[in-house]
């Protein structure tokens, strides 16, 4: 028995369908909802993900607001475009594109962001909301990728309440931050975060019901080490190159015999990536919504 798909393009699509609706809603109100992007240097990786985030807008009736900076842009001109953007009213959310270039304070430049216009979720201020909220709505923007990854899981009829997920990685965009979600009472999963300075990884993998991989290593979840009947995220974006082919490709954190124990498996290209842009878009939908709502 191999896997079920857990496909992450026909869930965008849908969710792409249900926010085309809320935006038709919002203009007839009179808010347009407006994503502005700050892109920093011309690293080919990150204009192809920023202009894929402007193709998603449009096809949702979203607006496209852009900030371009040369990799050569100062601290200082980087928060005057930060600045830009909050004081814009026609941008309701947006992303400050990472990583940006060596030598400029990232953090200080997250902070600078407007909380109400964190499309990405990943302000410490609404990152704060998502540790002090357990029960109750955030009322601010989650962080896409994991909202992706459990919105993902339950759009299949995969409830999550009451199992053992293990997350593989504790980076700030989905390791660190997917615990939080998962353990909001409207979720209720129980959480093993896991990363480079866990001794024996493959115990804890081996009693996870759920599996987040989000390491950045090719291949770190085996197939020996997964439960039979488990569900497999596969958040990896590492890049090689074909040997076949030549060509770069994207190679996730799952071996992909891993296919032939689990119950569940997102694949990668075509899982996590969709619904992070998906998510994104949802973000921006909700924002414009609060705008509206405060008027
Ligand atoms: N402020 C900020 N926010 C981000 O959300 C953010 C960022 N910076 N920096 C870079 C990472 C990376 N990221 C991806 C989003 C979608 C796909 C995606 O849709 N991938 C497709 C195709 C991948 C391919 O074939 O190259 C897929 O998985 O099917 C991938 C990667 C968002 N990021």
């Amino acid at each position: 028995m191999t896997a079920q798909i857990l496909d992450g393009k026909a869930a965008s699509r849908q969710i792409k369908d249900e926010l085309t609706t809320r935006v038709a809603t919002l203009r007839a109100a009179g808010v347009t909802p407006g994503l502005g992007t700050l892109l920093v240097g011309s690293d080919p990786g990150s204009q192809w993900y920023v202009a894929g985030k402007h193709r998603d807008c449009a096809e949702v009736g979203i607006e496209s607001i852009r900030e371009d900076l040369p990799e050569e842009a100062a601290q200082e001109e980087i928060e005057a475009a930060v600045r830009r953007l909050n004081d814009d009213p026609r941008c309701t959310g947006y992303i400050v594109q990472l990583p940006l270039p060596k030598g400029i304070d990232t953090n200080r430049v997250l902070e600078l962001v407007d909380p109400a216009k964190d499309a990405d979720g990943l302000h410490p201020t609404n990152l704060g909301r998502l540790v002090l909220r357990t029960n109750e709505p955030i009322e601010s923007s989650l962080p896409c990728t994991p909202a992706g990854i459990i919105d993902l899981v339950e759009r299949n009829g995969i409830s999550l309440a009451g199992k053992h997920v293990v997350v593989v990685g504790r980076g700030t965009t989905v390791g660190r931050s997917i615990g939080l979600l998962l353990t909001r009472r409207a979720v209720n999963a129980t959480v093993t975060l896991t990363h480079t300075g866990t001794t024996d990884l493959s115990s804890h993998l081996r009693s996870a019901d759920v599996i987040v991989a989000a390491a950045g290593v090719p291949g770190i979840v085996k197939a020996e080490d997964v439960k039979a009947g488990a569900v497999v995220i596969d958040v990896g974006v590492s890049r090689t190159t074909d040997p076949e082919t030549g060509k770069s490709k994207v190679v996730g954190d799952v071996d992909p015999a891993v296919a032939e124990v689990a119950a569940w498996i997102s694949p990668n290209p075509g899982g996590v990536g969709p619904m992070t842009r998906a998510m994104l878009l949802a973000n921006v939908v909700d924002t414009a919504e609060r705008v509206l709502a405060a008027r």
